[in-house]
């Protein structure tokens, strides 16, 4: 073992936190239009108040040398709009998105019965083909750009004279009215009501419910929104209200006036990420108890899915008004999800409802082709999501098709040639066709009375230790550049994706941003010598399983970080191996180094944090730096059971000696209601700042009564601070479609700092 200081293999991550970052640490294989204004925009368009506030309060780490405390501001429009998204630049740089072909197989399901049952598998060609057929259709390809745009421009086209027709029965047609209605947050002032709270109140009384909800004035309009284009026989639509303002309410509401004015009891399926099953389930019952609600999923499923099946099969309606899903019944193929998906085709679906919807902003995934197999043929498709617009256009393409099939549909074609966030007449054009079918409120439209939210960035400095991990690893990245570049002719040091991999390229990326982690999260303590000599200790112990070979466990454990050789050694090691590593290890952190002061003073001053890691690996260390520091936590990830989840949430909710909750991003980043917690840390960014926003909103939502601060941790001199301006100009492209409204100033400020071009600066520095 290298000298140094003594001391996480990833424990499995499931599926459904880790499909997103595929290229993110790796689990342990063997252990397991600003032209005119759009007249009527059903969306807020106000450019909402900072809710920024100088963070001059003395909330602040005290004494922390490196800490430059720095405000963001949202709102603000002074960087550019272009799409960073890492997976964009690297295909493009490559070139392989563009010359991409994919082959479409439709493969049947073992339902003979019915056609309509198909699953479709995309499978792109490889590489190699890719060129191949790149040469032999050039000339093609010239007229399929022209063909491939019309589809595009025909469909915004067929799309902007439903808007338009939409919105004059909406609204109207004097432009002063419509004006007034996009700032609508009564009910009572708006054109468009069909009911009123005595209505709901009627309807939830005939549900022979003794709980007597009430809406707020703008869920009241966001219920009539729903029910006009129900009327209006509008396929689908977006309830994109920032979160917490209760989308949830709305959307049961709905139901229940579907049910009590339309006479429609449904059925209805409601699809969501696993950790708010049991959240929706609770909720159902509570705000409508007259629903039978089946909850489908984990091993609940084999229970029910024969009866389903026979109800099915006899052409028989559905036991239930809602049938509750995740995400992950339409991600995979095995047999016992086919079956799954084959019983939720049996029936037309009235509404299928989709919470966090933004998980369908690829429509080359498996998720998207499989739920819309089942969802096509549904009166409607609701979709619900605090935050629409991820990474770029393409993706917002990608839920406006699957919301309305019939009008966005664009087969293959390769939407990102022809859906440029740049280009603001684009932009416009968009925001202007699908502002009737987005219903966007932001808090401060709304809930004047909502606490505020105090945004932090504590920028923090690498010690020695760090350092030098940081720049052993950059060191070594330069030499494997310098020798790619010797062996080319291509000499250019500011486009390093012209001699290198991508997957190569992204690989360095992840290892650069572990160390600005947590350099245990890299194998650097532990030589392949160390490695070799605890292969030889366990292999006959049967470690890793009498079968493995001892080949194969020097192979597996080469590929584990620091902190998982610790821990294998914490608990097998007792033969000779005993170089667990020390405390103060975990503290080697910059990052682990502000906790240790943050959240002392957090705790001594009445206040309970969420801490939100992206790496379950990371989450690990960030147990034992909890432990080392002496405060009680929870802990939800993916790998968390999902009955679990909803009783970590209650619990740390409801019992205060409970000061921190540490979340996985995307397990514990959406949906859930954390208003225990009135501290966010964010330890580590995502490139993608919707899904950090998610994740702060976690505590920052109705029933909420303190203040919310949210710190970001930045590691100085890292590729974490480019991942923070990256997200950060990913934020102005939402407030550019979404929000705000405005033209974005300041178009060619900032460098279009990808990930490939991050690391050929790194090669001139
Ligand atoms: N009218 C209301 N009366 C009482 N409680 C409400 C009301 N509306 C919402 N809530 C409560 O506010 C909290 C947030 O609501 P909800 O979870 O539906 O928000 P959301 O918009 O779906 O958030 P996210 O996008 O984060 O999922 C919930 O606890 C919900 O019960």
């Amino acid at each position: 073992m290298k000298r140094g200081r003594n001391n996480m293999e990833d424990y499995e991550l499931s599926d459904e936190e880790w499909a997103p970052a595929e290229d993110s640490f790796k689990p342990s294989r063997v252990l397991k239009i600003i032209p005119p204004k759009p007249p009527i925009q059903s969306y807020a368009y106000t450019k909402p108040p900072s809710i920024i506030q100088n963070n001059t309060n003395t909330n602040n780490i005290n004494n922390m040398s490196n800490s430059h405390p720095v405000q963001i501001d949202i709102s603000s429009s002074s960087e550019n709009l272009e799409d960073d998204d890492v997976e964009v630049t690297t295909s493009t740089l490559s070139g392989a998105a563009t010359s991409s072909r994919a082959r479409r197989f439709v493969i049947e399901d073992d339902d003979e019965e019915e056609d309509d049952g198909n699953e479709i598998i995309d499978v792109k060609s490889n590489e190699y083909n890719d060129e191949v057929e790149d040469i032999e259709f050039q000339d093609e390809d010239d007229d399929d750009d022209v063909e491939e745009r019309d589809v595009v421009r025909k469909a915004l086209h067929k799309c902007g004279k439903i808007s338009t027709e939409l919105k004059m029965e909406l609204y109207g047609t004097t432009a002063a009215a419509c004006h007034r209605y996009s700032q609508v947050v009564e009910a009572s002032t708006s054109s468009m009501r069909i009911v009123t709270q005595d209505d709901i109140t009627e309807a939830y009384g005939e549900a022979d419910s003794n709980f007597k909800p009430e809406l707020k004035p703008y869920q009241l309009v966001g219920v009539n929104f729903l029910l006009l284009l129900y009327r209006k026989k509008i396929g689908g639509a977006i309830l994109a209200d920032e979160m917490g303002l209760g989308k949830t309410i709305q959307a049961i509401t709905y139901l229940i006036l579907l049910k009590n004015l339309n006479d429609d009891p449904g059925p209805h399926l409601i699809v969501c990420p696993a950790s708010v099953l049991e959240n929706w389930e609770r909720e159902l019952r509570k705000w409508c108890p007259s629903f039978t609600v089946l909850q489908y999923h984990g091993a609940n499923r084999s229970a029910y899915i024969k009866e389903l099946s026979s109800f099915g099969k006899a052409g028989m309606p559905p036991p239930f008004n809602v049938i509750l899903v995740c995400y992950s019944l339409f991600e995979r193929h095995s047999a016992q999800q086919k079956d799954d998906r084959k019983v939720l085709r049996y029936w037309r679906w009235s509404c299928v409802l989709m919470d966090e919807a933004h998980a369908l902003k690829d429509k080359s995934s498996y998720r998207w082709k499989n739920l819309m197999s089942v969802a096509r043929n549904a009166k409607q498709r609701l979709m619900l999501t605090g935050t629409p617009l991820q990474n770029d256009l393409q993706e917002l393409w990608s839920m406006l098709e699957f919301m309305m099939p019939d009008l966005f549909e664009t087969g293959d074609i390769d939407l990102k040639k022809f859906l440029n966030s740049e280009d603001k007449d684009l932009i416009a054009q968009m925001k202007s066709i699908i502002g009737p079918f987005i219903l966007r409120r932001l808090k401060l439209d709304v809930m004047q009375q909502l606490v505020p939210k105090i945004q932090t960035v504590e920028y923090v400095q690498m010690d020695t230790e760090q350092d030098a991990a940081y720049n052993e690893a950059i060191q070594n990245y330069r030499a494997a550049s310098q020798a790619r570049l010797s062996k080319t002719s291509e000499i250019n040091l500011n486009n390093i994706a012209a001699v290198m991999p991508r997957r190569q390229i992204s690989n360095y990326f992840l290892e650069f941003r572990k160390i600005a982690n947590h350099p245990l999260l890299v194998r650097r303590l532990y030589t392949d010598n160390d490695v070799l000599r605890y292969a030889k200790v366990m292999h006959p112990r049967g470690v890793f399983g009498f079968e493995c070979t001892l080949e194969r466990v020097i192979e597996e454990l080469k590929s584990y970080n620091d902190y998982s050789i610790h821990k294998l050694l914490l608990f097998h090691g007792d033969d000779g191996t005993d170089d667990v590593l020390s405390d103060d290890h975990v503290f080697v952190s910059a990052k682990c180094r502000a906790l240790a002061k943050l959240l002392p003073m957090l705790k001594n001053t009445g206040h309970r944090v969420l801490i939100f890691s992206q790496w379950t690996s990371m989450l690990d260390i960030l147990e034992w730096a909890l432990d080392v520091i002496g405060v009680t936590y929870r802990r939800l990830d993916g790998s968390t059971q999902v009955t679990e989840r909803q009783n970590i949430v209650d619990t740390f909710n409801k019992d205060p000696t409970i000061f921190a909750c540490l979340l996985s991003t995307r397990a514990g980043g959406q949906g859930l209601n954390l208003t225990g917690a009135d501290t966010v840390i964010i330890h580590d960014m995502d490139f993608n700042p919707q899904i950090d926003r998610q994740a702060e909103d976690r505590c920052h939502r109705i029933g909420q009564t303190k203040p919310v601060t949210v710190y970001r941790l930045v590691t100085k001199n890292t590729v974490d601070e480019n991942v923070y301006e990256i997200a950060k100009r990913k934020l102005t492209l939402d407030a550019a479609i979404l929000e705000t409204g405005e033209e974005v100033v300041g178009g060619g400020d900032m460098p279009d700092k990808t990930m490939a071009q991050i690391l050929s600066s790194l090669l001139l520095v």
